[in-house]
């Protein structure tokens, strides 16, 4: 867990906010660090006390924005005050270094920090209007012949520069790359069973049928709705037919191979896509769901029973045939009484 989470307990990983947040802690601590060890460094090995002053100076004024954000401040605002607190400390250390040791180099600092709190528009206004002044200033010293001075000053600048922006690219790509895979799991789940959407059920039918088909294995789609599903919502509220929902989900998952794919077709229908299953197999495997469904109440001490239908692929199907056939049987088992199965050939019971 993120140590800043003590502070924000409300702020969950699902939230909108978590990354802006986790990146503000971040930008704070790597800020606070980097003026603290700066204006020591510049005490101590330079005996330069007023660039050691400016960072001091710093260094206080992303503390005041901490526990700002801390207490429950706005990020916008901390965001704002960050980036006038590093243009404020960038600036008064580029004049007083007179661009000895290479010290222009670090306003190359400031995109990362201006894009990640500020965002696009704002972070490309503020590091051009930076960057344009910056060209300017050294403009000013080209005619005065400033000695590149390749000393201990120019070295540890250039690696305190390179190392700061390699630990924040790092940090922001890790943290670009869980939002994607937050965003793609959201994009492909049933938000209240937590089993694979229709849009995803969609797609991987698609693929896994091309793959099928070239490699001239059955693929078998099952189709399940719950039996009478409106009665139980009507008799017992919404939120419990949710919980049924739910089980029935388990029941699903827990009663088909790992290779199978669960999820939730729309309402109270799923669809199951069992892949190497031939038209026998997956009627073994409606069956046994059928069973387990049936034999025990689910949620609330309600049983239900469901309807299923069955497709198995032959060399010219689509998953659009596929869904239409299953969905055809589903019915076929619907009107033929419910809490039954519907497919191409039955067995004799
Ligand atoms: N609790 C809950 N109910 C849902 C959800 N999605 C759809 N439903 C309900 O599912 C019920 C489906 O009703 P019908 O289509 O009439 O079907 P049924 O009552 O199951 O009857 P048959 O399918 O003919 O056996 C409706 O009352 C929907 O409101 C959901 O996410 N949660």
């Amino acid at each position: 867990m993120k140590y800043w989470r003590k502070h924000h307990p409300d702020i969950g990983v699902d939230d909108p906010r978590y990354h802006q947040v986790s990146l503000m802690y971040s930008v704070l601590i790597i800020m606070l660090l980097y003026f603290g060890l700066i204006a020591l460094l510049n005490v101590t090995l330079f005996d330069d006390a007023d660039i050691a002053l400016y960072d001091f100076l710093g260094f206080v004024m992303v503390a005041c924005v901490y526990s700002y954000v801390r207490y429950g401040g706005n990020f916008r605002v901390a965001g704002w005050a960050v980036i006038a607190t590093l243009i404020f400390v960038l600036l008064a250390f580029i004049h007083l270094a007179e661009g000895r040791n290479y010290s222009l180099l670090w306003v190359t600092i400031l995109p990362p920090f201006a894009f990640f709190l500020l965002g696009p528009r704002a972070g490309i206004w503020v590091t051009g209007l930076v960057f344009t002044y910056s060209a300017w200033f050294l403009y000013q010293l080209l005619d005065q012949q400033v000695s590149a001075n390749l000393g201990l000053g120019a070295f540890l600048n250039f690696v305190e520069v390179g190392t700061a922006q390699i630990f924040l690219f790092r940090y922001y790509e890790r943290s670009r790359i869980k939002a994607y895979d937050q965003l793609r799991q959201t994009s492909i789940t049933d938000p209240l069973t937590g089993v694979y959407n229709r849009l995803h059920l969609d797609n991987t039918l698609k693929n896994l049928l091309t793959r099928a088909n070239v490699s001239e294995q059955p693929l078998s789609v099952l189709l399940l709705d719950v039996d009478y599903f409106k009665r139980i919502n009507d008799s017992h509220g919404h939120l419990v037919g949710d919980d049924v929902l739910v089980a029935l989900t388990k029941v699903l998952q827990n009663g088909t191979r790992d290779l199978d794919l669960v999820g939730r077709w729309g309402g109270e229908e799923f669809l199951l896509i069992c892949p190497d299953a031939d038209a026998k197999v997956a009627y073994q495997v409606a069956k046994r769901l059928l069973e387990q469904v049936r034999s025990q109440p689910l949620a609330h001490g309600i049983s239900i029973t469901v309807s299923i239908g069955i497709a198995t692929s032959t060399t010219n199907s689509t998953a659009e045939s596929m869904l239409q056939v299953a969905d055809q049987y589903m019915y076929e088992a619907k009107a033929a009484g419910r809490n039954r199965i519907g497919a191409d050939q039955l067995p004799a019971e």
